[in-house]
């Protein structure tokens, strides 16, 4: 399997990676929150902004990057715009999903945009072109809030986001019951072992779902999301809590 470097950071080799999100409505708010993330000393930082108050507004949103870049030095920054229907929390027109992700691709302040796998496949292709033409790793992301999928779909959907060309994989789903956490982890097994050529990350959410936030080291999970102030997603942990768990286990797996 391939690994990626971003910056520092070597994402799918050793210890699953630690990403904190950041959920501010306003730059304020932010910088109170990338304060306290970076004492957590994570290896990445996400952008949600969608929780953006002005995410309507490029500029704005541009403007707030530039300062954002500044605040967390040289921590690789992924910029995220969840969409609505994957459990986002604002809707924008297809045609401003791709304007604004084009630009902050532009803007030289990201490392790493995430993209939607259900978008239609001309905006993908057209962003993870224009990624690489500015040397932005792209991480393609599918979500489901409401089920967790049979087997074969959750693959299926990892294999394609593969194929699309796309660095980073990653898959989120909400299980019902004890069996769905373990079958997310049986898909992310069997992509460890058979079908990954690119880094993924395999989520369970909710409160259900912790097995999957921590147990990246045994089945391949490259990355998990971790929060500082505020969780972006149902069943994450604090960053704190991830790393203790996470380096707990890299040390008795070896
Ligand atoms: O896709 C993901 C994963 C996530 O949904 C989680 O469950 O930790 C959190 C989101 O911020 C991120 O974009």
């Amino acid at each position: 399997m391939e690994t990626v470097k971003i910056k520092n950071l070597h994402l799918g080799k050793g210890m699953p990676k630690i990403i904190i999100p950041i959920m501010g409505k306003t730059l304020q708010e932010m910088s109170h929150e990338l304060s306290e993330a970076k004492q957590e000393k994570p290896d990445m930082i996400e952008w949600r902004a969608d929780a953006f108050l002005h995410v309507n507004n490029i500029e704005k949103v541009l403007r707030s990057l530039a300062e954002i870049r500044k605040l967390i030095d040289d921590i690789p920054l992924l910029f995220t715009f969840r969409t609505y229907k994957e459990g986002g929390r604002k809707e924008v027109t297809l045609n401003y999903y791709e304007e604004l992700l084009s630009q902050v691709i532009e803007s030289g302040c990201i490392d790493v945009i995430d993209v939607e796998l259900y978008m239609e496949q001309t905006i993908t292709e057209r962003l993870i072109q224009c990624a690489r033409q500015n040397n932005v790793i792209v991480l393609m992301s599918n979500h489901d809030f409401q089920t967790t999928p049979a087997n074969g779909d959750m693959l299926a959907r990892l294999i394609a986001m593969q194929e699309t060309g796309a660095d980073i994989v990653k898959l989120a789903v909400m299980p019902q019951n004890e069996e769905d956490v373990l079958r997310l982890l049986q898909v992310a097994a069997k992509m460890k072992s058979t079908y990954a050529q690119k880094p993924f990350i395999t989520i369970a959410m909710g409160p259900l779902g912790i097995l999957s936030r921590i147990g990246g080291e045994v089945v391949g999970s490259a990355a998990s999301f971790g929060s500082a102030i505020q969780a972006s997603a149902p069943g994450q942990i604090t960053a704190v809590e991830l790393r203790y768990m996470l380096q707990t286990i890299h040390r008795y797996s070896k």
